[in-house]
């Protein structure tokens, strides 16, 4: 797809992110992977104030377009594409829940089924590190090898998928997963969960899911 296109893209997901209450002010970032890198949102503008030529190119071995500011996460944000062939979007906010369930330092574990469209039975939830360091896109590549999200510590959230809508909706569906958890905390605990072989069955047919009629 064209470089206009993508970034046109990218700011819609933007918009979107913060319509559906997921991010709020300048928080998050988002990017897409373009030739051997990537189309990044930059550093510290807000999302509706953003133009197509304002959206930055950062190759493969991180670097910039030398008149522009990517996201201070640029680093994990290639971390991600290094560390997940199959990811072509990755999504970072503070959203809300997500956010309050890093603060305690723990997973989403599998509360619900829909934890499988994280790619296994728990959201991880990568180690605190200071934003945009190496340390913390280190942090990301390992919570990110085996799941397409991830909590970071007394942050937010990261989704990856194959495209921006899906990277969108995994987002939304990990930040609905974070406020079941935290609704249940107070009530029971430990939460139930359900047991790993009955996620791995769902991770299966996630693969399919829509694509064909279930016989
Ligand atoms: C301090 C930043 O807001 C940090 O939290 C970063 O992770 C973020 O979410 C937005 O930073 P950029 O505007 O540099 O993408
Ligand atoms: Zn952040």
């Amino acid at each position: 797809m064209e470089r206009t296109t993508l970034a046109r893209e990218i700011i819609d997901t933007c918009l979107e992110m913060t319509r559906l209450g997921l991010n709020q002010g300048t928080a998050g970032n988002v990017s897409v992977r373009f030739e051997d890198g990537m189309l990044i949102t930059p550093s510290g503008i807000p999302y509706d104030r953003l133009g197509e030529q304002q959206i930055v190119f950062v190759d493969g071995k991180g670097r910039g377009e030398t008149d522009k500011i990517p996201s201070s996460e640029w680093r994990f944000h290639l971390a991600v594409y290094h560390t997940r062939p199959d990811a072509n979007a990755v999504i970072h906010n503070h959203a809300l829940n997500c956010t309050g369930v890093s603060i305690l330092n723990r997973p989403i574990p599998a509360i619900h089924y829909m934890i499988a469209a994280g790619g296994g039975d728990d959201i991880p939830c990568a180690p605190y590190a200071t934003f945009g360091s190496r340390e913390l896109s280190e942090h990301v590549a390992v919570a990110m090898k085996h799941r397409k999200a991830t909590l970071l510590q007394h942050h937010g959230l990261i989704a990856a998928e194959e495209n921006l809508s899906k990277a969108l909706w995994l987002a939304h569906e990990v930040e609905v997963l974070a406020a079941l958890y935290l609704k249940l905390l107070p009530i029971v605990q430990p939460v139930p969960v359900l047991p790993s072989d009955e996620i791995a069955r769902v991770v299966e047919k996630f693969k399919t899911y829509g694509l064909r009629v279930e016989r």
